[in-house]
Order: C-alpha cells, then structure tokens, then sequence
C-alpha cells in the first residue's frame, strides 16, 4: 500500500476520492454500490461518479454519469469503430472535457458531498498505458482531492501462476505510471473459501508477494512456461525488487471484510487524519506507529479466507 500523509491544503478542505479500477468483471460496479451504503452508515458525505462510459448496469443511483456526456455505444455508431477504440475515444473526451464538464459538476455536487468513488473503466491498457485516465486523476489532485486508486483484482488469478505473474506486473505498472496512493485488492476473497479456486499456497503468499521463488518453480512445472524461464524470472525478481505490491482481500458483501478494507484505505488516501466522525484516537495511533502486529494482521486479514 502506498500512502498519503496530510498536506495543508487537504487538512483544511478536505476532500476525498476512491479511483475504482480494475479488469473488466472485477467487481467494481458491485464494490461501488455497496461501499455507498456502507461510508453513509458510517456517516460519510459519499456519493458514486461513474466514468465508465459503457456501464450499462449500474447497480446505484450516480451522483453524476459520464455517460450524460459521451457513451461508448454513440462512439462506435458515429465513428465506425469497435468497442476498444471507442472506450479510448471516451476517455480522450473525458479528459479534454475537465474543465467544461467533470469539475464544474463536482464542484457543485461539493456543497453536499465531501467523500466520491469514481467508478472506472476496466479496460486495463488505460492505467498501464495509455495517458488520457491518468491526465483525467492528475487534474482531480490539483483539485486538492485526496485519492486512493483501488484496483480491484479478481482473486481467482491466484488459481494459476502465470495469471498470477501477469496480475503482478499488471498491479506494478499501474501503480508506478499513476503515481497515487494505492491499494491492491483481491475481489471475491469469499469464493476462495469455498473452495472455488484451488490454490498452490496459502492465501498469505498471494497477498503478502514476498517469495515468488515457489512461484517460479511451479511455473516451470508447465512446460509450455518452462521456455519461458528467464522471462518469468525476471518479471518476479522486478516486482520483488520494487517491493510495492502487496494485496488486502475483500469480500464485498462482508461488513467486516469492508472494515477491515476501508481502514486500509482511510490510510491510504489520509482519511484517517481528519477529526471526528468514526475515527478514535486508536484508529489514529494506530496509523501513526504502522499499526497492528503480523498475528493481528494474519488472523483478521487473511484467515477468514483460508480453507
Ligand atoms: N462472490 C462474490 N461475487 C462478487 C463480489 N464482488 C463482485 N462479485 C460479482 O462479480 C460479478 C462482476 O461484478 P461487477 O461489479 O459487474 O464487475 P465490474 O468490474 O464492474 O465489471 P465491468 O463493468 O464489466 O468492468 C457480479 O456478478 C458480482 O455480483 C464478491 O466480493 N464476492
């Protein structure tokens, strides 16, 4: 996790964004809806800004939808072009509507909202690659939000190694080029337990990222991969020598788990320095010393996922 201590300017207008990313059928949406419901039972001031253009199924009521302003399906019609290019095309759109559109609007939705979860496109190549998303969030921090990316990861990658290997470089790349606060999250944590992904290691080698030597070795189990040893050595010796990624598990339909997710975040984005509503002076300690011990950390984070 990579995290935000508070600057002047976020003590004294305090506002907050969580950038929802994450491959297509992550969990996104369905994160988005309920992590509404559950930041305005604790109180928050928190609404949804959906920047998929394409996000036919939204399961809450946006704040404000990309979507009033470009949608993917008018993109294909008047372009003639397929879906991908027409997602790119919406972003490029967005990020050159920023001023006109996106900040106006958020700046009125400010007398009543302080806290937003901007629902993202999937498309992974829009945070490993391209610039528009990038442009579109480095705009939101001048704007003196406080944000967090979520990149939510579904936790069946871990079932097989080399998805495991390109999750890792995925999560590696997004979090070097969008250079935010950062929090790595493996969705549907609760179908590991029930045994709907079956894993080589225990869920802690998955989300700690620490010895990615057994990974290797199970990698060179298939011989379709073992041609591919040193590139797979590689990539594992990078994301271990840059010892950035690490993920925390969610089940989204789990107060607990949501809790045990949103103090990660509060850290992140710096929420945590900001005075009243739910935080103790615990929760402030806690953060202030890099908190709770390995056991602590072992029994509420990652048991309730084990088999
Ligand atoms: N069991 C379980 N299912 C989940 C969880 N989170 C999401 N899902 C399911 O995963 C599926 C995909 O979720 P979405 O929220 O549509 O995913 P998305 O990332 O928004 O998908 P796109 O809009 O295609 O990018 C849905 O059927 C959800 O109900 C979870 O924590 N546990």
């Amino acid at each position: 996790m990579m995290q935000r201590f508070p600057t002047q300017a976020t003590v004294e207008n305090p506002r907050y964004g969580q950038l929802i990313i994450g491959p297509p059928g992550s969990g996104k949406t369905t994160y988005c809806a309920e992590a509404l419901k559950f930041y305005r039972e604790l109180g928050r001031q928190v609404g949804v800004v959906n920047l998929d253009p394409a996000n036919e199924n939204m399961s809450y009521e946006p704040v404000l939808s990309v979507m009033e302003l470009i949608t993917v399906e008018d993109c294909m019609e008047h372009l003639k072009i397929g879906p991908n290019g027409a997602l790119m095309h919406c972003a490029e759109y967005l990020a050159d509507h920023l001023e006109d559109w996106l900040l106006p609007a958020l700046r009125k939705l400010g007398a009543t909202h302080n806290y937003f979860l901007f629902d993202c496109p999937g498309q992974i190549e829009l945070y490993t690659h391209h610039t528009a998303m990038a442009r579109v969030f480095e705009r939101l921090e001048r704007e003196r939000y406080s944000l967090v990316t979520v990149n939510l990861i579904d936790s069946h990658y871990c079932s097989e190694p080399s998805k495991f290997i390109a999750t890792l470089l995925m999560a590696l790349n997004t979090m070097l080029r969008m250079s935010l606060p950062h929090v790595n999250v493996l969705s549907k944590a609760d179908l590991l337990k029930k045994h709907e992904t079956k894993l080589h290691f225990n869920v802690d080698f998955y989300t700690d990222v620490l010895d990615l030597k057994y990974l290797l070795d199970k990698l060179d189990d298939d011989p379709a991969m073992r041609k591919y040893h040193k590139l797979n050595a590689a990539i594992c010796s990078m994301v271990e020598d840059y010892a950035l990624v690490s993920f925390q598990l969610l089940d989204v339909f789990s107060t607990d788990s949501m809790l045990r997710l949103r103090n990660h975040i509060d850290k992140a984005n710096g929420y945590v320095y900001k005075a009243g509503e739910e935080q103790t002076v615990n929760s402030l300690l806690a953060c202030a010393v890099g908190a709770e011990t390995e056991a602590a950390r072992m029994e509420h984070d990652v048991r309730p996922y084990m088999e």
